[in-house]
């Protein structure tokens, strides 16, 4: 691998010492197909490992130090082994220091130092787990080096943990999870509740999926995403009327809500349950229509589940407006949606091979004159989840 080889030797320029010591390793960027907003609920998603992602090189060092650099930000760092803590200084190096701090207080302490290069493609910020991926390839390089065993379930758990508890964002499971579990062609059926998944063939047979980025940033940590989370807890918590057990929303039947859903007083909080709880259901349906190879139908689920995240959750906004009414105008696209956290970031369409072509010109020119923005679209296929490049290292 090319690039493999241009990455060793920044790895080298670096941090000095040759390459023969460098292993190498990748986790993916995912997108979501359908389930948004239900992790954190304990309900269903149904996302996949994309074919890009962050690559990891990584060597021990002498010294009880990590020293940390990135091909996609120019401040590199070196930082003590011992007393890991949280320092705005440390910027993006944040992310793999909480992977060091989850690893410790799981009782596992690293041996010795290491030095860490990443090559990030996924862009950041845009709804793809840039940060997911980073996380969980520091999270699998260190155990494996270390000799550790590499659960990938548990790595995603410790990974989510490191978000929320060191870094400060409260998200769901679903990132973590499909970084570290995805399987090339296929897309996770997951509860979020339980953890027990399905990985379910995605035949998209002429049909592709297609990201497009609005290019508006979107801040996960001071955006709505934790009001969302408080108005699905304020909506247990008045159904817990009915139902004193109630933890999640995730637990409910769409029946059980609609026979219930009077009980919850405030009429937005109302709203966003409804959303989580149809949400849940269409995810369900998506896993019927697409063992019965009918993606006609998956894409009407797909545009339902856009529909309900801007009316019920608000939280798509003009410009994922803007890029899904242009997707659904292109003739052969089956289904668009929001993707992720919402508030800006990325869609994802159902599109017909023949007509990628068109879908990205015509798409981009009606959002680029809606918003004044210039979007990117990639055209994307399914990958793996996390794992060691081996013969390619
Ligand atoms: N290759 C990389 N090198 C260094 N830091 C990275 C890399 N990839 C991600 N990061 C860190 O992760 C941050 C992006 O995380 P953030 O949660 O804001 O967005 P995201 O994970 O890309 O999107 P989302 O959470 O919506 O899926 C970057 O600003 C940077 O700090
Ligand atoms: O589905 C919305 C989605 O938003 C972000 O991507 C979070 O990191 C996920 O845990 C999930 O909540």
């Amino acid at each position: 691998m090319a690039q493999l080889t241009e990455l060793k030797k920044r790895f080298v320029e670096h941090f000095g010492g040759d390459a023969s010591g460098i292993s190498a390793f990748h986790a993916p960027g995912r997108v979501n197909l359908i389930g948004e907003h239900t992790d954190y609920n304990g309900g269903a998603v149904f996302p996949a490992a994309l074919t890009f992602g962050t690559t990891l090189l990584i060597s021990p060092r002498e010294d009880r130090k990590l020293g940390f650099a990135s091909t996609n930000f120019p401040v590199a760092k070196e930082i003590p082994l011992d007393g890991i803590a949280f320092n705005e200084e440390d910027d993006w190096a944040n992310y793999p220091k909480g992977i060091v701090w989850e690893l410790k207080h799981h009782g596992i302490e690293l041996t010795r130092g290491y030095n860490l290069l990443f090559h990030g493609e996924i862009p950041n910020g845009a709804g793809l787990s840039s940060s997911a991926s980073i996380e969980v390839v520091t999270a699998y390089a260190l155990l494996t080096l270390e000799g550790k065993p590499t659960d990938t379930v548990q790595i995603a758990l410790w990974s989510q943990h490191a978000e929320n508890e060191f870094i400060g964002v409260k998200c769901g499971i679903m990132d973590q999870f499909a970084v570290a579990n995805g399987r090339k062609d296929h897309a996770i059926h997951l509860d979020c509740d339980t953890l027990e998944y399905e990985l379910v063939p995605f035949r998209s047979g002429d049909y592709k999926l297609v990201i497009g980025n609005t290019n508006k940033r979107r801040g996960l940590v001071d955006s709505k995403y934790n009001e969302r989370r408080s108005q699905c807890e304020q909506a247990v918590r008045d159904l817990r009327a009915a139902f004193p057990e109630l933890a999640l929303l995730g637990q409910l039947t769409l029946q059980q809500f609609e026979d219930n859903a009077h009980l919850i007083s405030d009429e937005t909080v109302r709203r966003r349950a409804r959303h989580v709880v149809e949400e849940i259901d269409r995810v369900g349906r998506s896993i019927e229509v697409l063992n019965q190879d009918d993606l006609v139908a998956f894409g009407l689920l797909m545009n339902a589940s856009h529909d309900s995240l801007r009316d019920l959750y608000e939280v798509t906004g003009p410009e994922l407006d803007a890029m899904v009414d242009a997707a659904r105008e292109v003739p052969g696209v089956l289904g668009s949606r929001m993707t992720g956290a919402g508030f800006g970031g990325c869609t994802v369409s159902l599109v017909h091979q023949h007509s990628v072509d068109r879908f990205i010109e015509e798409v981009g020119k009606k959002y680029e004159s809606a918003t004044g923005l210039k979007p990117a679209f990639y055209v994307c296929d399914i990958g793996d989840g996390v794992g060691e490049l081996k013969g390619e290292a």
